[in-house]
């Protein structure tokens, strides 16, 4: 039998990888992950949390061992959390095992879809406008060299985007 293509979802905080992932996953009748709840569900302890104990190092190694395992599985969505895409075997693994989307939006949507959530740690300052235009000059050319598909999310709503995925990659 042919393999099940997996979809992976990639970009910044905001982009809406988790709502979107849940969506496309529902249209497509794949089974649906999101990194950060895996890295939760497996340790018991909220992304905050790890980051407090063990630092933005440590929440890196979690959520690189935690992407390798589920991208083991195949006919899978995975929302990637903004970050991992900064450890190259990361970068690697996507690449290697499934359909790599990048969700592109602005700083401004972003901003407004972050700011009532205070599970970001990286968030949680005085000015996140600019930690997130900073985070966007160091990653946006790591979404790009991993990406197979670039999709924007500023303009449709969460179930727009999804079905807009599909008809790209034309599943
Ligand atoms: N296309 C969209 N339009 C409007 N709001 C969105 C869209 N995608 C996501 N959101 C909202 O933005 C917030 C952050 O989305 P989330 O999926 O957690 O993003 P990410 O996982 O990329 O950080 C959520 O409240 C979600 O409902
Ligand atoms: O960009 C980042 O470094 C992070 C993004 C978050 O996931 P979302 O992109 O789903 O918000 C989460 O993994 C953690 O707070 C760190
Ligand atoms: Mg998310």
């Amino acid at each position: 039998m042919a393999e099940k293509r997996n979809i992976f979802l990639v970009g910044p905080m905001g982009a809406g990888k988790s709502t979107i992932g849940r969506h496309l996953a529902d249209e497509l009748h794949l089974e649906f992950f999101d990194s950060d709840q895996e890295i939760e569900r497996k340790t018991g302890a909220d992304i905050a949390w790890i980051f407090d104990l063990e630092g933005e190092d440590g929440f890196r190694e979690r959520e690189a061992n935690t992407i390798n395992e589920l991208t083991d599985k195949q006919g899978i969505v995975l929302a990637t959390g903004g970050g991992s895409i900064v450890t190259p075997a990361v970068r690697n693994r996507l690449s290697a095992r499934g359909i790599v989307v990048y969700l592109q939006t602005t700083i401004d949507k972003q901003v407004a879809r972050t700011q009532r959530d205070k599970r970001r740690p990286l968030l949680q300052k005085d000015d996140p406008e600019t930690v997130l235009r900073n985070l966007a000059e160091e990653r946006n050319p790591l979404y790009e060299e991993v990406a197979d598909y670039v999709v924007d999310t500023d303009e449709q709503s969460a179930r727009s985007v999804a079905n807009q995925i599909i008809q790209k990659i034309g599943l």
